[in-house]
């Protein structure tokens, strides 16, 4: 369960007080999720007719340096028309608070608007339209979003776990042995100067919400950065239109991907030809997190491990298919 964090009923009224959303009535841990602590929080409201919203308390993988980006972002998006949850901001105008846990540990928080929706299990053609949508138009969104950030799951950290890794590939699966040479291969290839914006960078179906065949939310930007937009559309891509353990590619979503995309957003000649790149990489990138998490993940931590393997079929099919995979 993803709830690191204990915060007593007495304590979590008080925090929820700094925020002018009415009366806390009732606070649930949530197990989905890895990273962070989250709750669903209900309130009266502020005119008494209840309203809710996703408590978040950082845990050690989030910088609370790189908050402001995440969260003024969402903002600028929600702003601009895009299914965003919007940040809640607390009475002093701050968008997250410090506070203290019941532990004695000083740690930060954010309230967020609670949006509708369920993630996709089996998703269709339908539906990666309409994420192709929504993707196109936070790019388009987040043109005039003034901050930066570099993206810390680029090429730098991709040699970082190739080294993390090094001589211990077989511990996963002998197959991985190639992965220090298909990341160089990778990189020296890498296309420059492609149009960028601000890239969610994980757009996974569990980071989408859907109502029926809409998009009703897009979530978890806490890899959001500064990046080619083209970039973003492979990750979808990779992400969306194969099974779980990469073993079959369905073709009609990944089209629809990408339909959906470029009726918002048409890709430039030089993206389109960078696409089979941009996905091999892509597909490295969540191999390498996979493989790093796999080979140091503490035995007995509560959190299940994700198949490497199932980005190295991905990266393989992106190989052998170059521009034939995509519409
Ligand atoms: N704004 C929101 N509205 C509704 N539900 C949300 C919202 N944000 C998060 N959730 C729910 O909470 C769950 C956990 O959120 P999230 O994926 O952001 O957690 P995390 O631990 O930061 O993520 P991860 O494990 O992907 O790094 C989601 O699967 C979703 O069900
Ligand atoms: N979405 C990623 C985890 C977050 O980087 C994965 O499935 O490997």
């Amino acid at each position: 369960m993803a709830v690191y964090t204990r915060i007593g009923a007495e304590a979590m009224d008080a925090l929820i007080a700094r925020f002018d959303v009415g009366t806390l009535t009732s606070a649930k841990g949530i197990a989905e999720g890895v990273s962070n602590s989250n709750w669903i929080i209900e309130t009266t409201g502020k005119s008494g007719g209840g309203a809710r919203f996703i408590l978040t308390v950082y845990e050690e993988r989030t910088e609370v340096e790189e908050l402001p980006f995440f969260l003024n972002l969402l903002d600028h998006l929600s702003a601009a028309g895009c299914p965003v949850p919007r940040t809640i901001h607390d009475v002093d105008g701050a968008p997250f608070r410090e506070f203290v846990t019941d532990d004695g540990e000083t740690k930060h928080l954010a309230l967020i608007e609670f949006l509708p929706g369920v993630s996709a299990d089996n998703p269709t053609p339908g539906q990666a339209e309409a994420v192709g949508r929504a993707l196109a138009g936070i790019h388009l969104a987040a043109l005039d979003y003034p901050a930066q950030r570099k993206n810390t799951m680029g090429h730098a950290a991709w040699r970082g776990f190739v080294a993390d890794c090094e001589g211990r590939w077989g511990e996963i699966d002998s197959a991985l042995e190639v992965v220090p040479t298909a990341v160089e291969d990778v990189i020296a290839r890498w296309p420059r100067g492609l149009p960028q914006s601000v890239i969610h960078a994980d757009l996974f179906p569990d980071n989408v919400l859907l109502v029926g065949d809409s998009v009703s939310g897009l979530i978890d930007f806490y890899f959001a950065c500064t990046g080619p937009m083209v970039y973003d559309v492979a990750v979808t891509h990779a992400a969306w239109s194969f099974s779980g353990d990469g073993k079959r590619h369905d073709r009609a979503v990944g089209d629809a991907i990408l339909r959906g995309y470029e009726a918002v957003r048409p890709l430039s000649s030089e993206e389109r030809a960078a696409l089979p790149i941009m996905s091999e990489g892509a597909s490295l990138r969540f191999l390498l997190t996979r493989a790093y998490d796999w080979l140091f993940t503490p035995a007995g931590a509560l959190v299940t491990k994700k198949d490497p393997l199932a980005f190295k079929r991905r990266y393989d099919f992106y190989q052998r298919e170059g521009a034939g995979a995509f519409a």
